[in-house]
């Protein structure tokens, strides 16, 4: 998918939403667990409930890997899903990998051509020939840990080296990678004070922003500065939206939940 193809469908759809798909079988109803595949019947809901609303789905990669085979099994038959049933939604691998040229490639074919996800998110710690593999290929997108949302991001990412935070440092140097058209970043939604600054360096990426709902981040303040004319913003919200409800009307309450945040979206579009 083009990044023109994912800003036709924010316009169409009035929305920036990225529903993260983090499947935990201890929160989901019970009755799904007497499902032969309870992961994928539990997205399967969510995903038609919610496709609407949104323009994005992240399944993070560790909830199903954590159930092992079974859980890659369900994994597949999600992106599956989606890319058969809605084909205009952008899909995200949250895998965070990268590692040395020949490694990183083989991260690539498994997310890009075997699975067939539009993106996959990568850490930057090994630098240049760990994420150039990734961006190689056409019309797929590298989304790049800048500045996350967690504690830790002041263990190491704003630590000054070379007279500037090491995040700052990461956006300038990649954004004179081969194909570094293909990159977007990840940035925290619990940053928002850091956005004017990171949109000075790269005003035209696409920035994925998870931690809105469960972790604090608000939307409005991450919009103000971040958002660029083309939105550029791709705002995550996981158990906010998918633990609703842990009922037998869980895919309808989350529905409501992304209908608020989706709501808003469409209120800062209509400002705008
Ligand atoms: O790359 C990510 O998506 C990510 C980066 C980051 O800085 N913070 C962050 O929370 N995430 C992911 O975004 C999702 C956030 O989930 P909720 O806090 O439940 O909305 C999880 O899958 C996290 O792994």
């Amino acid at each position: 998918m083009t990044t023109q193809q994912l800003y036709n469908q924010i316009q169409q759809k009035k929305s920036f939403l990225c529903i993260g798909l983090d499947v935990d079988l201890d929160k989901i109803p019970q009755h799904l667990l007497q499902t032969e595949d309870p992961i994928f019947e539990f997205n399967k809901a969510i995903i038609n409930a919610t496709h609407d609303l949104c323009v994005s789905y992240k399944p993070n990669t560790a909830f199903y890997e954590a159930y092992g085979l079974k859980g890659w099994q369900s994994l597949e038959k999600t992106i599956r899903y989606i890319n058969e049933n809605y084909p205009d939604i952008f899909t995200i691998a949250d895998a965070k990998r990268g590692d040395i040229g020949n490694t990183s490639s083989m991260y690539a074919k498994a997310f890009f051509e075997d699975l067939k996800f539009d993106s996959v998110t990568v850490a930057p710690y090994m630098g240049r020939d760990s994420v150039e593999p990734f961006l190689a290929f056409e019309n797929k997108h590298t989304i790049m840990l800048a500045l996350t949302s967690n504690q830790g991001a002041f263990d190491f990412q704003t630590i000054q080296a070379n007279d500037k935070p090491l995040y700052q440092t990461v956006l300038e140097t990649s954004k004179n990678w081969k194909n570094s058209k293909n990159l977007m970043y990840v940035v925290g939604a619990t940053k928002a004070e850091y956005f004017k600054e990171i949109r000075s360096i790269v005003p035209d990426a696409f920035l994925l922003v998870p931690g809105v709902g469960a972790q604090g981040g608000n939307l409005v303040d991450v919009c103000k500065f971040g958002m660029n004319n083309k939105v550029g913003l791709l705002i995550n919200s996981s158990r906010g939206i998918i633990y609703a409800s842990n009922g037998t009307d869980f895919a309808e309450s989350a529905r409501k939940e992304a209908l608020k945040l989706q709501s808003e979206m469409a209120l800062i579009l209509e400002q705008n």
